[in-house]
């Protein structure tokens, strides 16, 4: 086991809980550890330091063909996986007798020479939400995912680091792995990314800005391959669904996978002469495939919303259109719904999504009526969008009012609007 020079440099990024290091294994099954040190008190370190190894990264690392393989380590690229809760193990005390003398452990005086992260100051708003190649972007799937063209669109010139979950991406962030995650939320034709939604309250991300990415879909298939030949077509679901008709016509079994480059490097890499994939463009010249459909996707107005997450909410403005995005829960009762979102509208506030979720803790409410019988009542949350940004006056008077009868509310970030035009 040796320290990743490259990726250790990165990920030693100081956060108010500490630092965090990486070990890489070169020998399969290729693993990752992350040791973080973490101060007792914010900002402190020395003595008073508890050090916590986590097995947060299950990776499975793919060599990088553009790799110079120095010491073998910087052409590995993480392919981050979600931590399995029964696997982690969380060990304190000190390094040394955790890993032997040979942990590989960064000193101290490296770790306080980092910059330590920046409070939030009035000039450091999003406009465009903080660009450059410093960035570390998370996203589910692998190259040549719609998602990595969303992480590319959003933050230009950014490291794109892909995940196999959308679980993982919530996890790359909070622990520091990455600096943002830009995850789908909805689409135009296929509905809205569920699992996204319940993540998004089951972690603690903010939500800094948006990006929609117009969505052309591809008929994938080894080369030399006929539409005729193909028995199946793999794809993500989401992807499946908004080419339901093409694929009708077509007449072929569908088969569900991660993601749509996952599928077509899942073609090129079994050889599978009667399976295509639905994905774009750029994967079928990443995995070496043919097109045989150009734009399979049953309406050519086809937009996939993703949501740029950070573990900092940016300060919101009214210079600029911004949409806010809120989760609540209601009493069960006649017409609760109706008064929440009238909140908004006797505010002239357009709302643009509502979408409601089963509440996993409760999801049922029985209510016993010793004459009817007992009514089981399904519980919801709500997440709502609205057009006013939280620093406008009209915005935190609805919430205020909204929070008079809600039983739970919090706002998943204010953030600029995308209002740029549309491209694939
Ligand atoms: O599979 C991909 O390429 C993705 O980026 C995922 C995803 C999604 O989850 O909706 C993104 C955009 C398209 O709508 C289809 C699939």
């Amino acid at each position: 086991m040796t320290l990743c020079p490259g990726s250790t440099v990165r990920a030693l990024e100081p956060c108010l809980t500490g630092f965090a290091s990486i070990e890489i294994s070169t020998s399969a099954p290729y693993t990752s550890r992350i040791l973080f040190q973490q101060p007792r008190r914010h900002g402190a370190f020395g003595d008073g330091c508890r050090w916590r190894e986590c097995c947060a990264l299950v990776g499975s690392m793919s060599r990088s063909s553009s790799s110079k393989g120095s010491g073998g380590y910087l052409g590995y690229r993480p392919v981050l996986a979600a931590q399995d809760a029964s696997s982690t193990q969380i060990e304190e005390g000190n390094p040394e007798q955790i890993w032997g003398t040979n942990a590989p452990v960064v000193s101290t005086t490296e770790l306080v020479s980092l910059t330590l992260p920046k409070p939030l100051s009035i000039t450091d708003l999003a406009l465009p939400p903080r660009h450059g190649s410093d960035l570390r972007v998370a996203y589910q799937g692998v190259p040549g995912a719609y998602s990595e063209a969303a992480a590319a669109k959003a933050y230009p010139r950014c490291e794109a680091v892909p995940c196999e979950q959308f679980e993982a991406a919530f996890q790359a962030v909070e622990l520091w792995l990455v600096d943002r995650a830009v995850l789908p939320i909805e689409n135009s034709l296929g509905g809205s990314i569920h699992r996204n939604y319940d993540l998004l309250l089951r972690h603690r991300l903010h939500i800094v800005g948006e990006v929609q990415l117009a969505i052309h879909h591809c008929l994938l298939a080894l080369p030399g391959v006929k539409k005729e030949e193909l028995l199946r077509v793999v794809s993500h679901p989401q992807a499946l669904a908004q080419c339901e008709q093409g694929l009708t016509k077509l007449g072929v079994a569908r088969e569900a996978v991660d993601d749509t480059a996952g599928a077509a490097q899942f073609i090129a890499a079994h050889k599978l002469k009667d399976t295509g994939a639905v994905a774009s463009a750029r994967a079928a010249e990443i995995y070496g495939l043919e097109i045989l459909v150009d734009g399979l996707q049953d309406d050519l107005d086809n937009v996939t919303r993703f949501l740029m997450l950070a573990r900092e909410p940016i300060i919101p403005r009214t210079d600029r259109p911004f949409k806010t995005s809120i989760v609540f829960t209601l009493e069960e009762g006649p017409g609760v719904l109706f008064k929440a979102l009238a909140v908004f509208a006797l505010r002239e506030i357009n709302l643009t999504k509502i979408e409601s979720r089963p509440q996993r803790k409760r999801p049922l409410r029985v209510v016993d009526d010793s004459n009817n019988g007992s009514a089981k009542y399904f519980d919801y949350l709500f997440y709502v969008d609205f057009e006013a940004s939280m620093a406008d006056l009209r915005a935190q008077n609805a919430l205020g009012h909204l929070q008079e009868f809600a039983t739970f509310l919090r706002v998943l970030g204010s953030y600029p609007m995308d209002i740029s035009p549309m491209r694939a």
